[in-house]
């Protein structure tokens, strides 16, 4: 695919339009050792109303991917100029800090991995509730705080009121993580970015909180980016997931045609890698050998090649690109798996 902003195809409707959609994003961060290829060359649509998942192991880079989409990198992160990220229309590679500002928090929230990133230790939780409507809709203080109120009751907090008058240490993990995720809707934002929601909770509260968001989407007819490792979570959430490999989207895919028939090598080693229900007491898990490539420096190849069981001297010598399929699907791989069941 080309890096130029995205084109429209054949009059699409504004359902066809994707909310948001990058364009040739590339990252890298200067280093002691050299530039580390953190991200390369990523395309994603995401389509208004859904829910997209982007799986992918440790350092495959999902949080840079999501943090380059809030501009928020640090400032040790380069983005390549070619880079288009268009938000409803408008590219925000080209939107200066003040209006990136507005953008944020009101047009486009996000949820943290861990509550405290989000939480202001030692402000009342009424008050940082309360901070994006009065900011954003210019309400008075009683309306804000009526406003906390309501979204305390919304993600499910028990005694509300009290709450508002706490501090974030006075809650539990999972309460925290319900609070941010109030901050984050508190604007009625079109899109919301997760990352990692629950990985730092108890698995009894990482159900609760999955299920708060879900019903949060649809109640508000939001649109969600969920980042997570684990393709279980991803499974049960996400209308199409995006896999990432070293950096890069190596197929992307309804969620049901991921799971039934994936077609990127990578991504059924990473289905093969998942415990089953099925399977009997100790048996082992198919872990993919060999690890993850260093992204210091340039890749020839494909980037999953030396790991890769139909790797050919091709995949070695030359990087596939991000290329659509007849079924809609996207695969970056010269000799994808048949798409047969
Ligand atoms: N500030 C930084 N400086 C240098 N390198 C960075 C920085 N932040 C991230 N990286 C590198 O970028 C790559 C992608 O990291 P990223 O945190 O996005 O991975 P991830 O998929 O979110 O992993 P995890 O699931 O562990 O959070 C990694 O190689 C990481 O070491």
């Amino acid at each position: 695919m080309n890096a130029a902003a995205p084109q429209a195809d054949t009059t699409p409707g504004p359902a066809a339009v994707p909310l948001l959609a990058v364009r040739g994003l590339s990252v890298r961060f200067a280093t002691p050792r050299g530039a580390l290829h953190a991200l390369d060359d990523i395309d994603l649509d995401v389509p208004r109303g859904k829910t997209l998942a982007i799986v992918g192991e440790s350092g495959s880079g999902k949080s840079v991917l999501s943090r380059a989409i809030l501009r928020i990198l640090p400032r040790s992160a380069e983005i390549a100029p070619q880079t288009a990220i268009v938000f409803d229309g408008q590219d925000l590679m080209h939107r200066d800090e003040r209006a990136l500002r507005e953008i944020r928090g009101r047009r486009i929230g996000m949820v943290f991995q861990d509550p405290m990133t989000s939480l202001n230790p030692v402000r009342k939780i009424g008050a940082q509730l309360a901070e994006g409507p009065r900011r954003h809709f210019r309400l008075g203080r009683q309306a804000a705080r009526a406003r906390a109120l309501d979204l305390l009751r919304q993600v499910g907090i028990p005694s509300p009121e009290r709450r508002l008058d706490q501090y974030p240490h006075e809650l539990s993990g999972g309460m925290r993580q319900r609070v941010v995720i109030a901050m984050a809707i508190a604007c009625e934002p079109e899109l919301l970015i997760a990352d990692e929601p629950t990985t730092a909770l108890d698995v009894t509260v990482q159900a609760e909180i999955l299920d708060l968001l879900r019903r949060l989407r649809e109640a508000h007819d939001m649109t969600l980016i969920l980042i997570t490792h684990d393709l279980g979570v991803a499974a049960e959430q996400a209308d199409e997931i995006a896999v990432m490999y070293a950096g890069q989207v190596v197929e992307r895919a309804p969620t049901d045609a991921l799971f039934t028939r994936p077609r990127m090598p990578y991504s059924a080693a990473l289905l093969r890698a998942i415990p089953s229900l099925a399977d009997p007491p100790h048996s082992r898990l198919h872990a993919i050998a060999g690890r993850p490539p260093n992204v210091l420096g340039q890749i020839a190849g494909c980037r999953f090649a030396p790991r890769c069981g139909r790797a050919q001297p091709r995949c070695e010598a030359q990087a596939p690109t991000l290329e659509r399929m007849q079924d809609g699907r996207e695969l970056r791989c010269w000799y994808p798996l048949e798409d047969r069941p």
